[in-house]
């Protein structure tokens, strides 16, 4: 049994290309180029974790520093998360010195299980049938087997890889250039908080509450919809808005890796995500182009070229800009409910089922360190291809030898400038009305 032999007649060469591994690369497990994250393990399993390869050498790690976001992803930190109770205790397995430096090699870290209540989900209805809109009926199409017992591979336990992985890549891209990757839940069904200033809030504002969201009033009125909605055993669902500020201009790969794109599926793998959006996002589509559109402007204090407004999120041409990241990533109301609804067993009966067991009733506080972890990640794999294929030479970003005349972004300084933003007058540029110039 073979699956990768390839017979080479030589008097009839082959048609079509040999099928090489990369074609068998479909498990779903993986994600990232260069810096690369693979998670692993069930719900109720021995554990879960990931194993991160890539990482660059001698970067100072601390378990210390993994496990302070594993705090904030963990079960049974609040009255409105599941009280599921793990302490999440993450182990690192490998890749660091004995003097706690990244050897360049993988990191593996693992989390041990140790309050699963297999008896939840085993020997009950919920064995028999499919919970409405869990993995359940789905996984069981595709492979034929589940794991029963917590969803297995499609619970939420498995983000503890990404967000793991997430403080690897956070560590590092501060490390580069002071950036900092901050997430808030920015609405609770209808509840949402409008006023907050994508550049200005901080993390103990994010985390001063146990919904996450750094408008107080707005976050009060977030718990009390959640715990009304807890009390009568079912759920609501709401949107994460994630920043990225101090990243550099550059990033993302065009045509099928813009930096929206690998951001779009980084998110949208998370569990309950159906939704995603980066900067004006579908609102956008109700201004006209002249409304929407970033002008650009020389920034007096530093002399790059920056955007006077941020529609674009960060990003244009899936290209990052140096202007903060912005990205919207919305969850659906969490599957399981405590409340009875028609499903179907496995063997095709028509039932009514119950959710058992410990549930969050809203997904959306424990998804802010989900998001940002994903949202680390895929800057910084980004970043490292960046040096890779454009600045392998050595021209780095406002270095020596860069081609570049004038740096793009927040956090560039164009060399030599003296304050002064000259005006010029293009030929055509006040001529120009309307699209199609052969009409006038
Ligand atoms: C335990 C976590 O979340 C779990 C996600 C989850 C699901 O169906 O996705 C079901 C529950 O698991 P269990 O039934 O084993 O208590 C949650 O508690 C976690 O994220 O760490």
């Amino acid at each position: 049994f073979t699956i990768n032999s390839f017979a080479i007649n030589p008097l009839s060469p082959p048609t079509s290309p040999p099928t090489t591994p990369t074609t068998l690369f479909g498990t779903g497990n993986t994600f990232g180029r260069t810096f690369r994250i693979t998670t692993y393990g069930e719900s109720h399993g021995g554990g879960v974790g990931v194993i991160v390869d890539g990482a660059p050498p001698r970067v100072p790690l601390t378990r210390d520093e993994v496990q302070k976001e594993l705090d904030r992803r963990r079960p049974g930190q609040s009255r409105i998360t599941t009280p599921r109770n793990e302490a999440d205790s993450v182990e690192i397995l490998s890749g660091l010195s004995p003097s706690g430096l990244t050897l360049g090699t993988p990191i593996s870290m693992i989390v041990r299980n140790k309050d699963q209540r297999s008896g939840d989900y085993l020997g009950n209805d919920l064995s028999l049938a499919y919970r409405p809109s869990h993995a359940d009926a789905t996984y069981d199409a595709k492979y034929g087997v589940r794991a029963v017992a917590g969803g297995g591979r499609s619970s939420a336990r498995e983000t503890i890889g990404r967000v793991a992985a997430g403080a690897v890549a956070k560590k590092i891209l501060h490390m580069y250039s002071g950036v900092e990757i901050l997430a808030y839940v920015s609405a609770v069904q209808d509840i949402s908080a409008s006023a907050v200033d994508p550049d200005a809030f901080t993390m103990a504002e994010v985390d001063s509450n146990i919904v996450r969201c750094p408008d107080q009033e707005v976050a009060e009125k977030m718990i009390e919809r959640i715990d009304e909605i807890r009390k009568t055993g079912n759920s609501v669902g709401g949107v994460v808005t994630c920043v990225a500020r101090n990243v550099r201009s550059g990033l993302g790969s065009p045509v099928f890796d813009k930096l929206e794109a690998d951001l779009a599926k980084a998110c949208m793998s998370l569990p309950a995500a159906k939704g995603f959006e980066v900067g004006s996002g579908f609102s956008g589509t109700m201004l006209t182009g002249k409304e929407h559109n970033d002008e650009f402007y020389i920034d007096p204090a530093t002399g790059a070229a920056r955007t006077k407004t941020n529609r674009s999120g960060g990003i244009q041409g899936g290209i990052s800009n140096g202007e903060t990241i912005v990205v919207k990533v919305c969850f659906k109301p969490t599957s399981t409910i405590g409340q009875s609804q028609a499903t179907v067993t496995r063997d095709g009966k028509e039932v009514d089922l119950r959710g058992k067991g410990r549930h969050d009733p809203c997904v959306l506080p424990r998804a802010v360190p989900m998001v940002e972890g994903m949202v680390a990640v895929t800057i910084l794999d980004a970043l490292m291809q960046q040096r890779a294929q454009c600045e392998l030479l050595g021209e780095e970003e406002g270095g020596e030898g860069d081609p570049r005349p004038n740096p793009l972004g927040k956090g560039r300084r164009r060399e030599g400038f003296d304050g002064k933003v000259e005006r010029v007058e293009l030929k055509e540029g006040k001529k120009a009305v309307g699209l199609n110039v052969d009409e006038e």
